[in-house]
């Protein structure tokens, strides 16, 4: 057991997980049906104009607009009505001076007409039809392309698929998707006193939710969890089951086994394994013994087994670095500026990181904790959207304006 362990700042903790060389994930064909959510592979380019012809916005009467000029109620002008075009159907012929086509919203505008006029401003009339008022040559036409011309770059590498990408990709008939892989996570929890749900719960265990957690966090980022159950406190089988891990994963993340008691192996098991330590401790509350090593393109996290702990630790470090790794561009922490309803006086000689929920309220963002912040402690990530730092030494009084990082 390592005597003192350099506790490493969290920033360069980030920098050497964020930058690790990760295989970049494949590019695979995703049926639209499954691409929600989905990270996209390539940029995109638009194979037709969007609309894909020139329709009319509106129910009415498709025309030349020179046959209207001057109609007004006073002075209706009379044209004959030689065609009818629902949605889905084109124009028999090409419309000549005097005449004009029924026209439905969407339809596409005959040869002949650059106008539109709607129903409200008309008079049918047998064959013929009244215009009540004129309507300019070019006016009430969506024209082709006026949305998406074709060509043009529509989605770009890295784009998340959700439903505006899937109306744009669909109106443009791109079926299969190419889509990142989504990177295979393996996601392992350590401790003899972990049980599966399978098992009945007897004096001194407790159910694995650290799985369910991780597991959560990975599909929520892009990831795919491969989920490894739960192993007791030895080293050779926890070495066994990083190496299954390894067999089918590039990321192993584990849980438990990092702090420095007698049974905290999880250290040795990645030395066994001959992979190279990036840091095993970090400069923050909680999840201090957090460790992560490299093992050439692969790497082995070791997070907290306490769960508000390894929660805290995987969306600080983490969530960056899988939604980077699975292609996503949305995948640095942002903050925004809270006003705190409440204050935490509990002071501490490390950086500590709070679980709290911003919500708009009266013009501003306000910030509430969640609860207890102890690393144990679940019940506060149920609401929680947000972490809070609060530096060493540092109280926070109510009313404090502080930045909130949004998860
Ligand atoms: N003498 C010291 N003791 C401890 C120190 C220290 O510096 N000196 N550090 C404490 C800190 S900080 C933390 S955090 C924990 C970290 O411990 P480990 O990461 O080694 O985790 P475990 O001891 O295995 O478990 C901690 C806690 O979490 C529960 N747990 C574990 N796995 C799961 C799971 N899959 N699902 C739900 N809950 C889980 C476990 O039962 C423990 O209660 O060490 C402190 N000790
Ligand atoms: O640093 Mo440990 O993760 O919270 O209590």
């Amino acid at each position: 057991m390592e005597k003192h362990i350099y506790p490493f700042v969290l920033e360069k903790a980030q920098d050497s997980l964020w930058n690790y060389p990760l295989r970049a994930p494949m590019v695979e064909p995703i049926s639209i049906l499954n691409a929600q959510n989905r990270v996209l592979g390539e940029d995109l380019y638009a194979p037709h104009s969007l609309p894909p012809f020139d329709r009319s916005p509106l129910d009415g009467y498709a025309l030349r607009g020179e046959d209207s000029l001057g109609a007004s109620k006073k002075n209706p002008k009379v044209l004959t009505v030689v065609d009818r075009i629902p949605a889905g159907h084109i124009g028999r012929r090409e419309l000549q001076a005097g005449e004009c086509a029924r026209i439905f919203t969407g339809a596409p505008i005959p040869l002949g007409a650059n106008a539109v006029l709607r129903q409200e401003d008309t008079e049918p009339e047998g064959e013929t039809v009244r215009f009540l008022s004129e309507v300019t040559p070019g006016a009430n036409i969506s024209r082709k392309g006026e949305d998406v011309v074709a060509g043009e770059p529509i989605l770009t590498r890295g784009t998340m698929i959700g439903p505006a990408e899937l109306a744009i990709l669909s109106a443009l008939g791109m079926d299969p998707v190419p889509c990142y892989a989504r990177p295979k996570v393996a996601i392992l929890s350590t401790g003899d006193e972990i049980v599966e749900l399978t098992s009945p719960l007897t004096p001194g265990k407790i159910f694995n939710s650290n799985m369910y957690l991780i597991a959560g966090y990975v599909s929520r980022d892009g990831g795919e969890p491969i989920l490894l159950g739960s192993v007791h406190d030895k080293e050779e089988l926890i070495q066994a089951r990083i190496q299954e891990g390894l067999a089918q994963a590039d990321l192993i993340l584990t849980t438990g086994g990092v702090s420095v008691g007698d049974y905290d192996v999880v250290k040795e098991v990645h030395h066994e394994l001959g992979a190279k330590r990036l840091f095993a401790k970090l400069d923050i509350k909680p999840g201090t013994p957090m460790t992560a090593s490299g093992l050439g393109e692969k790497l082995l996290i070791g997070l907290s087994g306490n769960p508000g702990a390894a929660a805290v630790t995987y969306e600080l470090t983490v969530r960056t670095l899988l939604r980077n790794w699975a292609g996503r561009k949305d995948s640095q922490l942002s903050k925004v500026r809270a006003r705190l309803t409440e204050g935490f006086g509990k002071t501490s000689g490390q950086r500590r990181f709070l679980r709290g929920r911003i919500d708009w309220v009266n013009g501003e963002y306000r910030l509430s904790f969640t609860g207890k912040q102890n690393p144990g402690v679940m019940k506060s990530l149920l609401a929680c959207n947000c972490l809070v730092e609060v530096p060493p030494q540092k109280r926070w009084m109510s009313d404090d304006w502080v930045e909130a990082i949004l998860l």
